[in-house]
């Protein structure tokens, strides 16, 4: 079947998160410090919100086991497709992916079933900026899910489950969630930080 050019797809094989995979700075980059990668030390996680997967396959590279949660029934398909492709390649690419588990669902409902020492929460932020040519692809998942209102309902229950810490991926300059407690410390990237909190 023949694919429009705009279309959304998910595709680890080729583009930016290919070009990371190969170029990019290990374990040494903000979110797999955020996540609590260090050399040596190798936490299970949960990305609680997968979207386009692109965190997940990023921790899974890096060696992780990683559960990835979507409620968008659309996004899991797409999701679900590109790791299927990606799979296919064979060698590393299939080795990343046999890392990745995906569960549909809200995350809500299923992180009080699961157990990981960290989870990840990146909801989809009414303002986000991003650069130019994530910034379609961010446009289009948008239009699938809308915007993620109940982001602090969510990091409240990451925050009974999580064994060591919960990750909140958040654009540079926002506001932090009001509702939750104050974060242990932050991770600032040019347009992205990571407010980590430590638990237990
Ligand atoms: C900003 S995107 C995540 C992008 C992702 N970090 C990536 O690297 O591609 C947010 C996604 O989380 C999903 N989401 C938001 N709240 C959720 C919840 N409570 N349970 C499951 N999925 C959720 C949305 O449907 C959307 O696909």
């Amino acid at each position: 079947m023949k694919r429009d050019a705009g279309e959304l797809r998910v595709d680890f094989v080729s583009g930016a998160v290919a070009h990371r995979l190969r170029f990019g700075g290990g374990r040494g980059q903000a979110l797999a410090k955020a996540m609590g990668l260090r050399a040596g030390k190798t936490p299970t996680i949960i990305d609680a919100t997968a979207g386009l997967g692109r965190d997940s396959f990023l921790l899974a590279s890096l060696g992780v086991q990683v559960t990835m949660i979507e409620r968008s029934e659309k996004m899991y398909a797409l999701l679900a497709d590109g790791m299927d492709r990606a799979a296919q390649e064979g060698g590393e690419l299939r080795e990343i992916i046999g890392r990745m588990t995906l569960l549909q669902g809200d995350a809500k409902d299923l992180l009080p079933e699961l157990s990981a020492e960290a989870i990840l929460v990146d909801p989809m932020h009414p303002e986000r900026k991003t650069s130019a040519l994530v910034k379609l692809e961010l446009r289009q998942v948008r239009e699938i899910v809308g915007t993620d209102e109940d982001a602090v309902d969510l990091m409240r229950v990451a925050l009974e489950v999580a064994r060591n810490r919960v990750v909140l991926k958040w654009p540079a300059k926002a506001d932090p969630i009001a509702g939750i407690r104050k974060c242990s410390h932050q991770i600032l990237g040019k347009t992205t930080r990571y407010d980590v909190f430590m638990v237990g």
